[in-house]
């Protein structure tokens, strides 16, 4: 019951299917990564638990209350907004004072700490910021808003590494102090790799994946060898990809390895990158879809 679940949701934009009755529940106090190929529907589904839009089917709920106008749920629930959300000519400052007002607070303090860390004059207009620091500012409100569910929509978008290097850190500490959850759209898969606990990818309309980072991470393999001897080993469990390499073949595995088959010398084991899973199970959903 407790969490923020998503229940056989289905969206339509006119006669394309964006997603098609998904169902994955967000649980309290974990840090998500939302991944999915450009387009797949990350900001709709982002947009959908925030109100902003309406789906044909399913529902969303919040520890078993529905989020539709439903404004005790909708204050616990804090999305970092699309790019022009807010009113150009607004101070910043009064734009985290309104922030405050709606969901019940935010750390003043922390945030001010957070504006002098990354060089940004609250007193300025928000028409007047640059991408990143528009990017910069909107962080500073998710990190510091009192919500229990805080869905940051690409947050390092158009930041430089060492900001993204700052927010990851802040991210990291600010979670530490009082967990809660993060929902976190991104395409940087591996500078987000060791921050998240759990990964939801989305693909062809569907989840293809909701699933612990540490248990993802104790099946994902890239086997080397010779042709000949690494097909042999990799024989009967779940190959997601293939590459040559000079004259060594690899195979992205996403599986168990079996505990009675024996390594041949000349074949090596790695442990794939997060991306690459990201990479290879994603174009395989996308190419059943097509074929
Ligand atoms: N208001 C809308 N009207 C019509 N189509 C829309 C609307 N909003 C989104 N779409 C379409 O829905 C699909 C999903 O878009 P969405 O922005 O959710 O993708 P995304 O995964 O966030 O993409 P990206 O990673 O590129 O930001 C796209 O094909 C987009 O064109």
């Amino acid at each position: 019951m407790n969490g923020l679940k998503i229940s056989h949701l289905s969206v339509k934009f006119k006669k394309k299917e964006v997603l098609q009755d998904i169902s994955v529940t967000f649980q309290p106090q974990t840090i998500y990564g939302l991944l999915g190929r450009n387009g797949i529907g990350k900001t709709t589904l982002l947009s959908l638990i925030a109100n902003r839009i309406f789906a044909q089917d399913g529902e969303i709920t919040l520890d078993g209350h529905s989020v539709v106008d439903n404004d005790l749920a909708l204050q616990r629930i804090y999305v970092m907004g699309e790019r022009n959300l807010y009113p150009k000519n607004l101070k910043l400052v009064t734009i985290l004072a309104d922030t405050a007002g709606f969901y019940g607070g935010l750390d003043q303090a922390y945030a001010e700490r957070l504006a002098q860390k990354f060089g940004l004059d609250l007193e300025q207009k928000y028409g007047q910021l640059s991408t990143g620091y528009r990017s910069i500012f909107k962080d500073i409100i998710a990190l510091t808003v009192t919500a229990d569910y805080i869905l940051l929509d690409e947050p390092v978008l158009g930041l430089d590494a060492n900001h993204r290097d700052m927010f990851y850190q802040e991210l990291i500490d600010t979670y530490a102090k009082k967990p809660r959850t993060f929902i976190m759209s991104t395409h940087l898969i591996e500078e987000v790799a060791n921050i998240i606990t759990h990964a939801v990818i989305l693909s062809a309309g569907k989840v293809i994946l909701d699933e612990e980072v540490d248990e993802m991470m104790t099946k994902s393999y890239l086997v080397t060898g010779p042709e000949k001897e690494v097909t042999a080993y990799v024989e009967g469990l779940n190959v997601i990809g293939k590459e040559q390499l000079g004259r060594m073949t690899g195979y992205y595995v996403y599986d168990d390895l079996p505990e009675m088959r024996i390594l041949p010398d000349t074949v090596y084991l790695e442990k794939m990158p997060l991306e690459k899973l990201f990479i290879y199970l994603t174009q395989q959903t996308t190419e059943r879809k097509e074929g």
